[in-house]
């Protein structure tokens, strides 16, 4: 086999498998994000998105501050609801989801939020207990277990599990976000900005933990940065933002989705420049103001 097709598998069909008899169907996406807009008051920040996410898939979403990544990260767990469109997770309308369903859906996702969102009044070890205790999923004895496993994982030494969070530097901190997201064997990890403040080395350290989040649990990733090294060591693909405010009405506001390889000679240049990081456009409208201004 030349093309990289996988060879039909046996058993039973799935569900989303043609049972017809000719090849298979594509998988439905483990997420799918149907003609999403956003609207706070008078502020458009999302406009008309469409994506389809695949189980097991890394997507770096990235853009220029404020073009609505981390909304989009809210969508997709139901902490916002879009004012048109739908999310869909595993199928089912997230916005149909109340009460103990939401629970049950949000237990299906890790967060790393971009400050590790941990409890300052908590160890180390009791904030990535937390999840496990709070939901009940196992004795105190797996909690252990469990709890030393994770900070392994991450690479903390051992003694720092009874330190509080302030004692902590921003990338330990970091890394007992990750440890406590991962402790519920999340199905699908969001990663919000998990590199900024970083040192280089420490940037490095989290990418890897990405990447080894992916490979050993086969968690679906969808990371929001601006670190262009992130995006070039975990992305199987990026989607690319562009801020409504200077988009024109009929323009789409994703400008570019695809592999990360094909970021750096995208066709769009508006693409090519935020990956090159130059700020041409963005100086002369600056020089603009300057002069417009009394
Ligand atoms: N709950 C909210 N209420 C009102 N406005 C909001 C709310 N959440 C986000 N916004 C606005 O939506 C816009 C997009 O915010 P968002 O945090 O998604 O940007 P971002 O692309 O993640 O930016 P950055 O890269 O700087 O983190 C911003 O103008 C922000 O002020």
């Amino acid at each position: 086999m030349t093309d990289g097709a996988s060879p039909p598998r046996p058993g039973p069909a799935r569900p989303d498998e043609d049972q017809g008899g000719g090849p298979p169907g594509p998988a439905a996406p483990l997420i799918e994000v149907r003609g999403v807009s956003m609207r706070f008051r008078a502020q458009s920040v999302l406009r008309d998105i469409n994506l389809g996410i695949e189980r097991g898939q890394t997507v770096c979403i990235i853009g220029e501050s404020g073009c609505g990544k981390t909304v989009m990260l809210k969508l997709l767990i139901g902490l916002l609801q879009p004012t048109s469109g739908s999310v869909l997770f595993d199928g089912g309308d997230i916005a149909s989801l109340r009460g103990k369903d939401l629970i049950k859906l949000r237990l299906r996702f890790g967060f790393l939020f971009q400050m590790a969102a941990l409890f300052d009044s908590l160890t180390v070890y009791d904030n990535v207990a937390f999840g496990l205790r709070e939901h009940h999923v196992c004795d105190e004895a797996e909690v252990k277990r469990i709890v030393s496993t994770r900070l392994q994982e991450v690479g903390l030494p051992a003694g720092l599990e009874w330190k509080k969070p302030a004692e902590l530097s921003g990338g330990q901190r970091k890394r007992v976000g990750l440890a406590r997201a991962l402790a519920l064997k999340p199905e699908v990890m969001l990663y919000d900005e998990p590199t900024t403040g970083l040192d280089p080395i420490m940037t490095d350290v989290i990418n890897e933990l990405i990447l080894q989040t992916k490979e050993s649990e086969k968690a679906t990733g969808i990371v929001v940065t601006h670190e262009m090294k992130t995006v070039a060591k975990v992305a199987d693909r990026v989607v690319m933002f562009y801020p409504l405010a200077r988009l024109g009405p009929d323009d789409p506001q994703v400008i570019y989705d695809g592999p990360p390889e094909g970021l750096e000679d995208a066709a769009d240049p508006r693409v090519r420049q935020f990956v090159r990081g130059e700020a041409g456009e963005r100086l002369r409208e600056m020089a603009q103001q300057r002069t417009a201004s009394p």
